[in-house]
């Protein structure tokens, strides 16, 4: 897929979105659009843009959604999916410094933060959080996401971290994969259509609470009872909003306090499961030894060094908000990250391209978050099986014009 872009952006007086075609230029069909942002439910911000662009046939962005609450692990999946696929993800290049989107040569991470029609100010002055719908601008979410996904690039506006304001846009390109990650991934009948694939990060209420403190105390000097008043004053928005997107998620990492410790309350050992729904196209659970039947399995043997409170595995079918899933449960953690090749050798469906990839992958991160236990387990294999995924639609692509041919 050929994708180029010339544009330039001015403000511009009037709520529309054109696309004309105006002339073919090296064999690229260049179109004039007007872009626009969400100014118009935001108070702070009220410039809107035009640029001339063009675009190129495509059409071949795959797009993955990622949902998840904020300080729930997304940034640490997004490297490691992006190392899956081989190359740094950076910011665009000369672009806001503030920017919250990662490019590598294959895949795009765009955070839906960027999609908050009120800014800090505006949420305060209408008693809204974030996670509520009425802060969010779905309508150009929507827009947005489906023009990536047809080849064409968008001028998607930037929610400044830093200043609580919304930024001028950037100018993002078709990807190869395009990651949508955040609050409201599947929130959308429209965005959620979209998806070739979905993932919902379900962190428990203790876990979450844990990972905060540690995170917010440690790094931003937050005392524990404003963490604490924090996570309960985003709790209702968080239960009405953003929990109910996993009923429509492909895979679910549940993140739960182990039960191999009576009454931990540390959250420093986890329990983790991987719930996989069934007859997705494109995407085989992964097994433990046998596919469907219930399997526990305790590798504390003579090739896994397990020390207190030991590691235990469990595998098999049940249903997930009516669904066939498969699921894979994780609980405890690795003293030996180079004794996981042991457990990998167990597991099938895994996607892999040779013998120990998901260890050679966790040993590469071993700094990350949750690199000894299920979670990082658990993200790795899914980066293994969306990049299988991403090769599965692209073969299929590329065949069905043959396909075409010979009918
Ligand atoms: N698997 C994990 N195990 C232990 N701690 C974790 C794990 N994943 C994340 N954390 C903790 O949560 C914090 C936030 O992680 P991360 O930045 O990946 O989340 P995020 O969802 O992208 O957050 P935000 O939306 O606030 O930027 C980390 O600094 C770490 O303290
Ligand atoms: O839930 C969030 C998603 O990450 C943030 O709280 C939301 O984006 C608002 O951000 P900020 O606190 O920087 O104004």
């Amino acid at each position: 897929m050929a994708v180029c872009t010339v544009y330039t952006v001015q403000p511009l007086n009037t709520s529309c979105s054109i696309s004309t075609p105006t002339k073919t230029h090296m064999g690229f069909n260049q179109k004039q659009v007007f872009f626009f942002n969400n100014s118009s439910k935001n108070t702070n911000n009220n410039t809107r843009f035009r640029g001339n662009k063009i675009t190129c046939s495509g059409g071949d962005t795959i797009v993955i959604g990622l949902a998840a609450d904020s300080g729930c692990g997304k940034s640490t999946f997004m490297r490691r999916l992006t190392s899956v696929f081989g190359g740094a993800a950076s910011p665009p290049k000369g672009g806001n410094p503030d920017s919250n989107t990662l490019i590598s040569d294959t895949t795009t991470v765009i955070c839906l933060d960027d999609y908050h029609s009120l800014d800090r100010t505006g949420r305060k002055e209408k008693g809204v959080t974030a996670l509520d719908p009425r802060a969010n601008d779905f309508d150009l979410m929507y827009q947005q996401v489906k023009a990536l996904k047809d080849g064409v690039a968008v001028e998607k506006p930037i929610y400044n971290h830093v200043s609580g304001l919304l930024d001028p846009p950037e100018l993002i390109k078709p990807p190869k994969i395009l990651v949508i990650e955040g609050l409201h991934p599947m929130y959308d009948q429209r965005v959620r259509d979209l998806l070739d694939f979905s993932i919902y990060l379900d962190i428990s209420n203790e876990v979450k609470f844990a990972w905060k403190i540690q995170r917010d105390m440690a790094e931003r000097g937050h005392s524990l009872e404003s963490i604490k008043a924090s996570i309960e004053a985003r709790k209702p928005d968080f239960d009405a909003y953003i929990d109910p997107q996993k009923q429509y998620a492909d895979a679910v990492i549940e993140v739960l306090p182990t039960r191999l410790i009576p009454d931990d309350n540390e959250g420093k050992v986890l329990r983790v499961k991987l719930i996989m729904k069934e007859g997705v196209k494109y995407f085989n659970p992964v097994y433990l030894f046998d596919e469907g039947s219930t399997v526990s399995w305790i590798p504390c043997g003579r090739k896994l060094t397990c020390s207190y409170p030991g590691i235990k595995f469990a595998y098999g079918p049940d249903t997930y908000f009516g669904h066939e899933v498969s699921v894979l449960e994780m609980d405890g953690q690795f003293d030996r990250l180079d004794e996981l090749i042991y457990v990998e050798s167990h597991l099938s469906n895994i996607s892999t391209k040779f013998y120990g990839e998901i260890t050679q992958q966790m040993l590469k991160h071993a700094d990350f978050p949750g690199s000894n236990n299920g979670t990082g387990l658990f993200q790795t294999i899914v980066g293994l099986k969306i990049r299988d995924l991403f090769e599965q639609i692209a073969a299929s692509k590329a065949s069905a014009p043959l396909e075409a041919t010979k009918a």
